[in-house]
């Protein structure tokens, strides 16, 4: 384990924060280009019955065969860049695991955000590691305990900041939710990194 890796105590989950895993200029070096060169989609969510676009663009990378599944559908990859190979290579390093696709997310304005939900797919297993950089705008991480009777506490704050890396192991998707909430503040876009290992059908 990298010494830049803190633990962020908290009951029934396993979080470890680097607040400077990328040197700034690093950081923002990485997301002008990945900002440039990926080929981003804007996907629609069924939300009560209608299908509204997401509040943010995506992009999947991984290893052929690192499918996922995606309103029904069985959705391929796009091949990894050298930029995200090279990133990868130092998450792995950093995190002590491996992975095999990433997931990234562009919150253009302060008004992009992700909803409360957990890392749960099936084919991530009980207990995955996820590892989250940010690149540009920090916002609001948010957690808060999936079953607040069985795991009483407060929800949490942490800001990500650019170049940030946070960790998330062990049981800490079965009993928490996360989200990136909207902001009023005047905030640049935002590009956050979840490397995941799914399992290949
Ligand atoms: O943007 C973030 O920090 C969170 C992203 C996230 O939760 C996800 O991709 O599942
Ligand atoms: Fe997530």
């Amino acid at each position: 384990m990298k010494h830049g890796l803190t633990s962020i105590p908290l009951p029934a989950a396993d979080l470890l924060f680097d607040p400077a895993f990328l040197p700034l200029a690093q950081a923002n070096a990485l997301l002008t280009e990945l900002t440039n060169t990926t080929p981003w989609r804007h996907e629609t969510i069924r939300l009560f019955g209608r299908e509204v676009l997401q509040p943010r663009l995506t992009a999947w990378h991984g290893d052929p065969g690192a499918a996922y599944q995606y309103s029904g559908l069985q959705l391929q990859p796009q091949p990894w860049s050298p930029a995200l190979r090279n990133l990868r290579q130092r998450v792995e390093a950093a995190a002590g695991a491996s992975f095999n696709s990433v997931l990234l997310n562009l919150y253009r304005t302060g008004q992009d955000s992700m909803g409360w939900h957990a890392d749960d797919e099936p084919e991530l297993g009980p207990e995955p590691v996820i590892a989250s950089v940010t690149l540009g705008a920090t916002r609001t991480f948010r957690l808060k305990p999936r079953h607040p009777q069985h795991t009483p506490h407060a929800p949490l704050s942490i800001p990500l900041t650019s170049g940030s890396l946070l960790l998330m192991r062990g049981p800490t998707q079965q009993h928490w939710l996360h989200a990136l909430p909207k902001t009023t503040r005047p905030v640049g876009p935002r590009l956050n990194l979840t490397f995941r290992q799914v399992a290949v059908k």
